[in-house]
């Protein structure tokens, strides 16, 4: 069926019968708004694209110097395209008018309230651009989820437009998920695996696909866009989160078998991922996943399951949050275990905030939760992290969610812009973020102004921890054990 329907989409393309997108909106100028559509603005030359979003802030942050987000390779994209075919703005009434195809790329967090709290999307944000779109729209438009949403999303955005229409005024509703990843989002939309895009299956529906195609054919290659049903591709996206999510639980759960037998994860991970069936890629031990997204979709995944009466499939993937939960939890339990059995009074120097490298995002970053618990047991956090702005720590960790005492919470943490600062009479060092320059500090530097026995926790296992024990730091990793720091703990560390 894929075949046929994308002979018949590149013949209807080449027989000159198509509507030609000129002008594309995206509704919501954030991770992926910003990014996916700078990058059409940048390979499409004969499009003009227009990102609207309801956030003043945050539209004039895309429009300044500083844009809202750090992304590498980002800033050059929106530089070259800004004002050119690529435009900021809060006037969403407008570019809905004007534009032939709109992108709806809002946020999807779980429901923090009524039937389904804290598992099922909240599509509040989605149901409120359809029924902005059918009020301003005119003409002819392609409608595409870009945003995460359970099967059959779009079908309720079907439902609002249709029940609004005005005469003169037609939609197609499309789904077109994104893979991108934090970090390496412009790479990821340049060069994707590939492009889903589901639609429906009739002539209008792949008249529909056809125009997205056209888009995405300005630079990524036929094979790699694949054309399927609408529920498919909805599917395909919280699948993919999930068995990536998966991959990360899994080696997770065999690093603590091997703090308790001797085996070393790396060595592990290395071994399994050798069989091509299974791969290398994402079996990074680590001190859990974080992000927007893996354990929204996961929690989404668990209650569509749950509401077809599947409780077999709900369990098996609530399952791999609960295992996210217990490395979190455990990493923080290990290093009190370390610290003496207590951390209160003690100063921890935290390295890393955000949720993994080269971004300043922090949503559901395990350093929340692993600073969280440090802090319900009294520790005092020097934190530093080289993106992720003083303000940004501190909400998360003085928010409701994360403490019932945010005074007590704000005289615990300082945050730092110099990390050898940060190390200075501290009994600890704790890495929760992939930063590479934290593995190119002077430690020897830092080990002669912290308090001995000196701790060294790598949550991320990227440093080089024979040379730290070398040094005389105790020094604690993920999925391994150091038989060598018994001999320094015995020592009191003062090697
Ligand atoms: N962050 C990521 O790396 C990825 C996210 N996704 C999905 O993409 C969607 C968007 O995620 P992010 O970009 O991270 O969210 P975000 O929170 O960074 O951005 C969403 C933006 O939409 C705006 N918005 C919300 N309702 C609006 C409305 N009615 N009118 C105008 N603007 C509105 C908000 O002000 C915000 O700026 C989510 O469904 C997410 O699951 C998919 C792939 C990757
Ligand atoms: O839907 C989304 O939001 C996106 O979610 C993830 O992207 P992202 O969350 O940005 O980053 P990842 O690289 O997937 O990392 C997620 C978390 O897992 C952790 N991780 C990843 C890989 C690994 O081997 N080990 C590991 O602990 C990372 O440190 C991070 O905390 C997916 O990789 C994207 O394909 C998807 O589009």
């Amino acid at each position: 069926m894929n075949v046929f329907r994308l002979t018949h989409i590149t013949t209807s393309l080449h027989s000159g019968s198509r509507m030609v997108v000129k002008n594309v909106c995206c509704i919501g100028a954030g991770y992926v708004g910003g990014p996916t559509c700078s990058v059409i603005a940048w390979k499409c030359p004969d499009i003009r694209v227009h990102v609207v979003d309801k956030s003043q802030a945050r539209i004039k942050q895309w429009n300044s110097d500083k844009l809202p987000i750090y992304e590498p390779g980002l800033d050059e994209v929106v530089k070259e395209c800004r004002g050119r075919n690529l435009f900021f703005s809060n006037d969403i009434d407008q570019a809905v008018r004007e534009a032939d195809l709109i992108f709806i790329s809002v946020n999807t967090p779980s429901k923090t309230y009524g039937i389904g709290k804290g598992r099922a999307a909240d599509l509040k944000h989605i149901e409120l651009c359809a029924r902005k779109i059918a009020e301003v729209a005119e003409g002819h438009k392609i409608v595409v989820e870009k945003s995460t949403v359970p099967v059959r999303a779009a079908e309720s955005i079907s439902h609002i437009l249709s029940a609004n229409t005005k005469p003169g005024v037609s939609y197609q509703v499309l789904s077109n998920p994104e893979f991108l990843a934090e970090g390496t989002a412009i790479e990821n939309l340049v060069n994707p695996d590939r492009v889903l895009i589901g639609g429906e299956e009739s002539a209008e529906g792949e008249a529909a696909v056809g125009e997205l195609t056209w888009i995405y054919h300005h630079w990524v290659p036929q094979h790699k866009i694949i054309t399927l049903s609408t529920w498919s591709s909805e599917l395909s996206k919280l699948a993919s989160n999930a068995f990536l999510a998966q991959r990360v639980s899994s080696i997770n759960a065999i690093s603590a078998l091997c703090e308790a037998t001797g085996a070393d994860v790396s060595q592990v991970a290395y071994a399994v991922g050798k069989d091509s069936r299974i791969g290398s890629k994402f079996l990074q031990a680590s001190v859990g996943f974080g992000g927007s997204c893996f354990q929204k979709d996961l929690l989404n995944l668990v209650y569509i399951a749950e509401c077809l009466n599947l409780h077999e499939v709900a369990m098996y993937w609530q399952q791999v949050t609960d295992m996210n939960e217990y490395q979190r939890t455990r990493f923080a339990k290990r290093i009190i275990g370390c610290l003496f059995n207590t951390v209160t009074d003690k100063t921890l120097a935290v390295f890393g905030f955000a949720f993994k490298k080269n971004t300043g995002d922090t949503r559901e970053s395990p350093a929340i939760f692993v600073c969280s618990h440090l802090l319900e047991e009294g520790a005092r956090l020097n934190i530093y992290d080289p993106k992720v702005e003083r303000q940004q720590i501190e909400s998360d960790l003085t928010s409701a969610r994360a403490t019932s005492e945010p005074e007590r919470v704000e005289k615990l943490i300082h945050i730092y812009t110099d990390p050898y600062q940060a190390v200075t009479d501290a009994h600890a060092i704790v890495i929760l973020t992939e930063w590479d320059e934290f593995k190119t500090y002077d430690y020897k530097k830092m080990l002669s102004v912290m308090k001995k026995p000196a701790f060294l926790f790598d949550g991320r296992k990227i440093l080089d921890h024979e040379s730290l024990i070398n040094l005389g730091f105790h020094t604690e990793t993920i999925g391994k054990r150091f038989t060598r720091n018994t001999l320094l703990r015995s020592s009191g560390g003062d090697l």
